[in-house]
């Protein structure tokens, strides 16, 4: 049984830095961890990178040598032949060096606009080929959904939000976790905290009190999407403080069933498969 985590979100949410503050804990606390970069536009780590996708294709050689865009380029990373192949041949090596019992973190792509994070999951089969992939090779994974405590300093921001993480949940069928990023920034912790598990008509009532009346049904149809999804919830991050990550690490632990069998370090998988 392996395990996995795969670091989604907009741009600028902060998975990169949650990655370094995760493998640091994870050193503090003697717990063996291994990053595997997929990420085509990922630029430097400010960790050791156990595998790296831009080793088959960059971001940057796509948009020189084809001329595309940044958007575009990262699709045509995602969607290039070998991609899919070259992640299975990186989760082999893993495996036949004996990593089997630990853990590993995915840092998933970086996404460059709302549009093409949509564009990727919807479109794109090979996350969700991927993801079925680890699943079939007897990985427990979850998704760990990166949102900017800035970006929801109020309802509308915070829909948005929601509707961007309920839309990777839906799409990657993955056990799914949900995280507020850099709590270390807001001043007044009582507005976001609102926002952490809120209630339907709550989050109604600030919405028609923001936007004009045509908006009305809008709103009822949306609180009630992020009501029904109960899952939509957020946990706070505060990278100053190590029991912060380690609240987190424990939730996803749990999501992934992590700590069970963690000792066994027999392979119930063929390595050559
Ligand atoms: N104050 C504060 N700043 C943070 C935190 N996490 C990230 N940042 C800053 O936010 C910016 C973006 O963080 P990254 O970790 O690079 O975000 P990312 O999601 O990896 O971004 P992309 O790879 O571009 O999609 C950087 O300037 C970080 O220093 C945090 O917890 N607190
Ligand atoms: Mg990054």
């Amino acid at each position: 049984m392996g395990y996995a985590q795969l670091v989604i979100g907009p741009a600028g949410s902060g998975k990169s830095t949650y990655c370094s503050s995760l493998y640091q804990h994870c050193e503090t606390v003697g717990r063996t961890i291994h990053m595997v970069n997929l990420d085509p536009a990922a630029e430097h780590f400010s960790y050791p990178v156990s595998t790296d996708i831009r080793e088959l294709i960059s971001l940057d050689d796509v948009m020189e040598e084809l001329g595309m865009g940044p958007n575009g380029g990262l699709i045509y990373c995602m969607e290039y032949p070998l991609f899919l192949k070259k992640t299975i041949g990186t989760l082999k090596t893993i495996w036949m060096i004996g990593w089997m019992s630990n853990w590993m973190v995915i840092w998933m792509m970086t996404i460059l606009c709302l549009i093409a994070q949509i564009e990727l999951f919807t479109h794109v089969p090979v996350l969700r080929n991927f993801v079925e992939h680890l699943k079939r090779k007897n990985f427990n994974v979850c998704a760990v959904y990166f949102l900017d405590s800035q970006f929801v300093s109020d309802v509308t921001k915070y829909i948005s939000g929601c509707m961007a993480s309920l839309s990777a949940m839906i799409q990657l069928e993955l056990p799914h976790i949900n995280i507020l990023s850099k709590m270390d920034l807001v001043s007044n912790k009582k507005d976001v905290e609102e926002y952490l598990n809120p209630e339907a008509q709550v989050l109604l009532s600030q919405l028609n009190r923001q936007m004009a009346p045509k908006f009305g049904k809008l709103n009822k149809s949306l609180a009630e999407l992020v009501d029904d999804y109960s899952m939509v919830n957020f946990i706070p991050l505060d990278l100053r403080k190590e029991s912060s990550i380690q609240y987190v690490l424990s939730h996803i632990d749990s999501c992934i069933q992590y700590g069970e069998d963690a000792d066994v370090k027999v392979r119930d998988f063929d390595p050559e498969d």
